[in-house]
């Protein structure tokens, strides 16, 4: 019997006893062992063990002489597996849809490290065709020096994803990314690895900094066109040695390091020392100006360095921070240095080199950021020789020199700096002036001892005491009562030994004549409110110029 239940081939066979225990099985049956515990189970659960299952198979069992026939069905699970196979077919096709329309490079390898899947994009970013690639070990890749190094190789090793950059033959860069994927035992059974071209990447990214650079230009071009619509802040520059130093202050500006700003007095030291400051990184912390010259010896210690408590006569109680600690991550300009006394340009060589101060009376040195940029209009090479400087101070400050010369040894400057001063006032008092060209004449042959400082002095007062739009060279004369020099100068030029012999320092000869006019006024009119009025300027203002000339009514 059991031989010929052998011979039954198209449906399975399990013979079993009434306690469940299995007496036959046939080959087809077999195929299903795997399930036989369950199969049973449910047989013997019902009274007469006469069902009908599916498990997977469609099952029918009965009983027949003391035994359970269990009659297996695999059509159902034929049917079953092919739609399983077709349904792992479409998810093999979708993802292979996915794989290969990705930007990125995607290569599959198996657990051994063999190429068995790349997208095209693999190919359009390193130029390796999967002619090149599939079937091939990335051992051989790499020992053919086709890729220096292998992603897949390294996570398999270490096991776990890794990114590497990967130069490769064909002369591209990529970063590749490999993640290992494991079965439900944990073993690596493919890598995965996600390719970038870093070529392009590089390309992007010099483009971005091009940009940036670009945007910077723009940035500090627009800044420079504010400061020029701006009369504060704008710098005239016209001659070539302007340029240079405006040129060299932009560039300082760039740079912590100290600077020493030398020429004589009202050449622009205190605006370049504005204009480096406005453009380094310390713009938004403070810039903090100090005249050495202008402060007593005595006090000047503790204004620079501050004190401790009761230090001395007079002195807060609670101490103070002097001005170094105010302009903490700042500048500080140290105008007329060459006018410290020599026992504090010791402390501000310290400062210099140990970045840090020590308040008067103090012991606590307290650490300061700061930016020193000192000027002066005295020769200090020469000081240096009479010993009234330190040789070791002039080096620490003079890192970066820029030099300005006197207004008379750049004349091309003269005429912009009358423009730009003459239209602030016309601006500020709704007026219309302008020179004639006698009178711009008779500007560029003076000398401008005083500088730029003087230069905008007579401008203003020229074109706010000027009855006439236009300022002619014999307005100006009679303006000023200075000009017989420089009218001679236009017409006749003298030798300017004559020229220094006649002539009276300008501002003696501006405020003569300012208190003429004041004079006249006030003699003219019944009121100083009317003489204010008349004269264009404020009640206060005319009031405080009489006191100055000891004017009255
Ligand atoms: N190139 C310039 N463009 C516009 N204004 C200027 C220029 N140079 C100087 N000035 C003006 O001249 C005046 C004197 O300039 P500044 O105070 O900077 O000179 P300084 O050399 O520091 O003088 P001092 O040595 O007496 O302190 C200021 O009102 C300033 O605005």
């Amino acid at each position: 019997m059991e031989k010929l239940l052998s011979k039954i081939n198209i449906i399975g066979v399990l013979i079993l006893n009434k306690q469940g225990d299995i007496l036959f099985t046939n080959s087809i049956a077999k195929k299903y062992s795997y399930y036989f515990e369950n199969m049973i189970e449910a047989v013997m659960n019902h009274a007469d063990f006469f069902c009908t299952l599916k498990y997977p198979a469609e099952i029918s069992a009965f009983s027949q002489d003391n035994q359970i026939v269990v009659l297996i069905n695999p059509t159902n699970e034929l049917v079953r597996l092919k739609k399983e196979k077709e349904s792992l077919q479409n998810l093999q096709n979708e993802l292979n849809g996915v794989i290969n329309s990705s930007f990125d490079g995607i290569v599959i390898s198996d657990h051994e490290g063999i190429i068995i899947h790349q997208n095209p994009a693999y190919e359009q970013i390193t130029g390796l065709s999967a002619k090149d690639c599939i079937g091939r070990n990335l051992k051989e890749l790499e020992e053919e020096g086709v890729i220096d190094a292998s992603a897949t190789l390294k996570a398999l090793e270490e096991k776990k994803a890794v990114t590497i950059i990967q130069k490769i033959n064909t002369g591209s860069t990529v970063l590749v990314s490999a993640v290992p994927i494991r079965n439900t035992f944990g073993e690596i059974v493919k890598v995965v690895n996600n390719v970038r071209d870093l070529t392009h990447l590089n390309t992007l990214e010099a483009e971005i900094q091009q940009l940036e650079k670009q945007n910077k230009q723009i940035h500090d071009e627009l800044e420079l066109l504010k400061e020029q619509n701006d009369p504060k802040l704008s710098f005239i520059a016209n001659s070539d040695i302007m340029k240079d130093v405006l040129d060299r202050a932009l560039r300082v500006s760039q740079i912590d390091s100290g600077v020493l700003i030398q020429g004589p007095s009202g050449v622009g030291k205190e605006m370049i020392v504005d204009l480096v400051h406005r453009h380094s990184f310390r713009k938004d912390n403070p810039l903090i100006k100090i005249n050495c010259g202008a402060i007593p010896e005595s006090l000047l210690e503790s204004e620079l360095f501050g004190y401790e408590s009761g230090s001395f006569t007079g002195a807060n109680q609670k101490g103070k921070a002097g001005l170094f600690e105010a302009a903490n991550r700042g500048t500080i300009f140290l105008d007329e240095i060459g006018e410290m006394p020599l026992p504090l340009q010791v402390k501000l060589l310290r400062v210099l080199q140990e970045r840090e101060i020590t308040r008067v009376g103090g012991t606590r040195p307290i650490p300061v950021d700061i930016r020193i940029i000192a000027a002066t209009h005295r020769d200090l090479t020469e000081m240096i020789k009479s010993g009234k400087f330190r040789e070791d101070l002039y080096y620490r400050l003079n890192v970066i020199p820029i030099k300005i010369p006197s207004l008379k040894d750049r004349k091309d400057d003269i005429i912009p700096l009358i423009y730009h001063f003459l239209n602030r006032i016309n601006h500020k008092y709704g007026i219309n002036r302008k020179f004639s060209n006698d009178a711009l004449h008779a500007f560029i042959n003076y000398d401008w001892p005083g500088n730029v400082r003087e230069l905008q002095n007579i401008v203003e007062r020229v074109a706010l005491m000027s009855l006439n739009p236009e300022i002619d060279i014999h307005e100006l004369q009679k303006e000023l009562q200075f000009t017989d020099d420089i009218k001679f100068n236009i017409k006749a030029p003298q030798t300017e030994s004559a020229i220094d012999s006649k002539m009276e320092p300008l501002k003696d000869q501006l405020d003569s004549f300012e208190a003429k006019l004041i004079r006249e006024a006030i003699n003219h009119f019944p009121s100083i409110r009317k003489a204010a009025t008349a004269l264009k300027v404020d009640q206060s203002t005319l009031v405080r110029k009489m006191q100055k000339y000891k004017i009255e009514k």
